[in-house]
């Protein structure tokens, strides 16, 4: 029993549990931390100006404490389109004690991420995605530093582009499969389909193959399901400005769901991915024929290069969650645009037929020759980024730009968004046209090399040494793919569903909400083809 003389945290803490104990002081520290920050923001409201008196790019005030976080919980990216028209193409914002600068003008994004790149390529160590989730580990969230080096270049061994050209069989044989669910799935275009579910299989056996060397069968495949959830739950719990957790340190502490669900997550990816390299690792033991693949590599290379288990879950995690929601968010996005444009449907199918003809399906060495097609897909992912905020980067060191002072540790988000809908670049921005790309004939891995970035296609693998490794497989996928949905099949909407081309409001990753359409052969020759692949 407390004596009256103590004070009254501790008579309380006294007649607690452990675990009520641990609340009562985290709420009494939070109270506290709470009235100082409410002080000092009082006091020294955030300006242009930082504490030490620099002058930081401009930028909308925030609240005391959660900084500009309550405008940016829905379409984060639509509130920053909004902002940089106010406060121009290098502002800052606070989300809680972390400092942002929004960066929105491609000349910019260049000399800090590009010519700057020594400086502008680390992470911010997130709470959530990094501490939790990646458990420190992985390529994605890791600073710029010896451990990011060596998971970037395992990574790259699997991704180049001239890995890609050994696996191209394998994306070719995906994209068929898929042609191939969707007819049957749509009974031959008599019924309506929703491809979503189809193209993030199609995606996921990808990603499976150049991973762990396997694939699914069907839909129903228990894997699929898993995948996909784990992928979603990845988007849903990390985007760049999405949960509090990350920016208020006295959260941390606090017992919350978010946490809950982020130590979850970890516990899942490791199960499931961990659990795979497990079972490879088993059959080489036993002398089995593996596949080559991500994991036959990591493994083969485990003691040189000094990586635990941990280490190869976590890369092969960001394998699965890098690759497969985002080129699958790009066919989903094609399925939902192209029934509303009859026209460019039409002009697209011409161009195949001219240059592929109906014989045979189109493959990667008509990609040259077919513009049109090069276009559209260029036009879907400058309308529909997966990732409007990419992934951000942070600085390793002060830096002075333009006059503007960004403080060591400042977040640089890519508003690609503002970007992707800049008048000037994009005359008619939210206007579907294709034809805008039509003498583009660069891959976009190509154009995000390109020394004038005003020139370059779009931002949608975001830039300097942190680029998406990624691309070169993306895009092979993505073209197979799309080229092949239209030398298939004619798209409509279902009489009585338009479709709905609100984005998915998830934190991360956008993906079209769920939409019927009919996918109908163009004509017998599909299915003669298709018998024969
Ligand atoms: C449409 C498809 C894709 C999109 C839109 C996309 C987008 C991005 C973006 C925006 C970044 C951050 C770049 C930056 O920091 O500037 C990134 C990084 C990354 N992507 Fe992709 N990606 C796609 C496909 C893939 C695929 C197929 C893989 C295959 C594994 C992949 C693996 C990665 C990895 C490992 C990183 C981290 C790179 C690093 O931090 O060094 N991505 N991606």
């Amino acid at each position: 029993m407390a004596t009256v003389t103590q004070p009254l945290i501790v008579n309380l803490l006294v007649d607690q549990s452990l675990s009520q104990r641990t609340f009562i002081f985290a709420s009494v520290i939070a109270s506290v931390f709470v009235f100082v920050q409410a002080l000092r923001a009082f006091f020294f409201p955030r300006g242009c100006i930082d504490e030490n008196g620099n002058h930081i790019p401009p930028g909308p005030v925030g609240l005391p404490i959660l900084g500009s976080f309550p405008f940016l919980t829905h379409y984060p990216e639509l509130t920053l389109d909004y902002w940089a028209k106010r406060f121009g193409p290098l502002y800052s914002l606070w989300l809680g004690n972390q400092l942002f600068v929004i960066v929105s003008d491609p000349q910019i994004v260049k000399d800090l991420m590009v010519v700057n790149g020594s400086i502008f390529s680390s992470r911010k160590e997130m709470f959530l995605k990094s501490q939790i989730i990646f458990a420190g580990r992985g390529i994605t969230a890791t600073p710029y530093n010896d451990r990011w080096r060596k998971h970037r270049r395992l990574a790259t061994a699997s991704l180049n582009a001239r890995a890609v050209d050994d696996y191209t069989h394998v994306l070719d044989y995906e994209a068929t499969v898929l042609i191939k669910d969707l007819l049957e799935h749509g009974k031959n275009g008599t019924l309506p389909i929703n491809p979503q579910p189809h193209a993030g299989r199609c995606s996921l056996n990808n990603m499976l193959t150049v991973t762990f060397g396997t694939r699914t069968d069907s839909i129903e495949h228990p894997l699929v399901t898993k995948a996909l959830r784990l992928s979603r739950e990845f988007m849903n719990c990390t985007g760049p400005v999405s949960n509090m957790t990350d920016f208020v340190t006295f959260l941390q502490y606090m017992p919350n769901y978010t946490i809950t669900r982020g130590k979850q997550l970890h516990k899942d990816l490791v199960q499931t991915y961990g659990g795979m390299i497990n079972d490879i690792e088993s059959r080489m033991k036993r002398g089995e024929k593996v596949p080559e693949c991500l994991v036959t590599n990591l493994l083969n290379v485990q003691e040189e290069e000094g990586l635990d288990h941990l280490d190869m879950a976590i890369l092969c995690s960001a394998f699965m969650i890098g690759g497969v929601e985002t080129t699958a968010s790009i066919m989903q996005w094609f399925s939902a645009l192209i029934p509303a444009y009859p026209e460019i449907q039409k002009k697209a199918q011409d161009e195949l037929d001219r240059v592929v003809g109906r014989n045979r399906l189109p493959n990667v060495e008509d990609e040259k020759n077919l513009p049109y097609i090069h276009a559209i897909i260029k036009e879907v992912e400058r309308c529909h980024n997966p990732f409007w905020l990419g992934t951000p980067h942070v600085n390793t060191q002060d830096f002075t730009y333009r006059g503007q002072f960004i403080p060591k540790d400042t977040v640089l988000v890519l508003n690609t968004y503002t970007m992707h809908h800049d008048p000037h670049r994009h005359p008619e921005p939210f206007r579907f046209n294709p034809d805008r790309f039509i003498d583009d004939s660069t891959l976009s891995s190509e154009s995000a090399t390109l020394a004038n970035p005003m020139e370059r296609d779009h931002w949608m693998f975001g830039v300097g040494r942190r680029i998406c490794p990624g691309m070169w497989v993306a895009e092979r996928e993505i073209f197979l793919v799309i080229a092949r949905l239209l030398w298939a099949f004619r798209m409509e909407q279902t009489p009585g569903e338009p479709i709905d081309l609100k984005e998915y409001d998830g934190l991360s990753g956008r993906s079209p909400v769920p939409f019927r359409i009919k996918m109908i052969p163009r004509d017998d020759k599909i299915a003669e083809v298709l018998a024969k692949c």
